[in-house]
């Protein structure tokens, strides 16, 4: 694992960019694999604004999201699909986006047309994960064991408070949600996971120096072999500084 620390969560955010720029550059027709999340934002408006000064183009990419709410339909402005619009789709000229669709009458289906059409691209060749506080990744809750493909997962109590900030409740965040599986995330050719702030600490700890446990999902990174971990110095606050690069 290779884990670089930054100031803040602006330097986090364009240190990210940076990475994703430079993919685009050198491989255009990149599939990416995007995740939601208030961290990701500063590293999205950071790309469109590469795109803007024409540094970067989106017209070959392929992409595809970790997840997607369960029967929240698309147009609800805390779906997914509503996020990857306001923060990076509309912005730039995106033509071949993917996400699961969580309103699909028949979910297991989904689950398999999905995989199936990350195959069919190639795979992804670079992946950009947030982490819950819990060490979730996409929707990969702690569990008894790790998920390998795209599921239908019930979301922890933890996550469902945690997610009830963007909404008017606890009762209206939804319950379940379409999820890579940690298999498929693991099939990437490269990651990037990004945490800022200090209630990341702990989940970014136990990802790096913890056993590799399906109860923190993110730990399970330790095996694969081109991860890099973009901190922010408070999410890097229970690291050994010999661990990681001070950026
Ligand atoms: N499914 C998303 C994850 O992909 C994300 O990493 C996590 C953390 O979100 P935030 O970046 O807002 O802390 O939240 C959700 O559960």
């Amino acid at each position: 694992m290779k884990i670089l620390v930054c100031k803040n969560y602006d330097e986090m955010s364009e240190r990210a960019a940076r990475i994703f720029a430079a993919q685009l550059i050198l491989k255009p027709d990149t599939v990416l694999g995007l995740a939601t999340g208030s961290t990701p934002e500063g590293m999205y408006a950071s790309l469109v604004e590469k795109y803007n000064e024409g540094k970067i183009d989106f017209s070959e990419v392929t992409s595809f999201n970790l997840d997607e709410y369960y029967n929240l339909p698309k147009e609800n402005d805390q779906s997914y699909d509503y996020f990857m619009k306001k923060h990076l789709f509309n912005h730039v000229n995106i033509k071949n986006y993917n996400l699961p669709n969580g309103m699909a009458e028949d979910v297991e289906k989904e689950c398999k047309d999905y995989e199936a059409k990350i195959d069919a691209a190639g795979g992804i060749d670079i992946q950009v994960l947030g982490i819950g506080q819990n060490g979730h990744i996409g929707f990969n809750e702690p569990a008894s064991a790790f998920k390998k493909e795209t599921h239908l997962v019930e979301l922890t109590e933890s996550t469902i408070e945690a997610n009830s900030r963007f909404f008017e409740s606890a009762d209206e965040v939804p319950k379940k949600a379409v999820s890579m599986g940690t298999g498929t995330i693991m099939k990437s050719k490269k990651i990037v996971l990004l945490a800022s702030g200090e209630a990341k600490a702990d989940a970014i700890a136990k990802t790096v120096y913890g056993d590799i446990d399906p109860m923190v999902p993110a730990s399970i990174l330790q095996l694969h072999k081109d991860v890099v971990l973009v901190l922010d110095e408070k999410a890097a606050s229970k690291l050994d500084p010999k661990d990681y690069t001070r950026m």
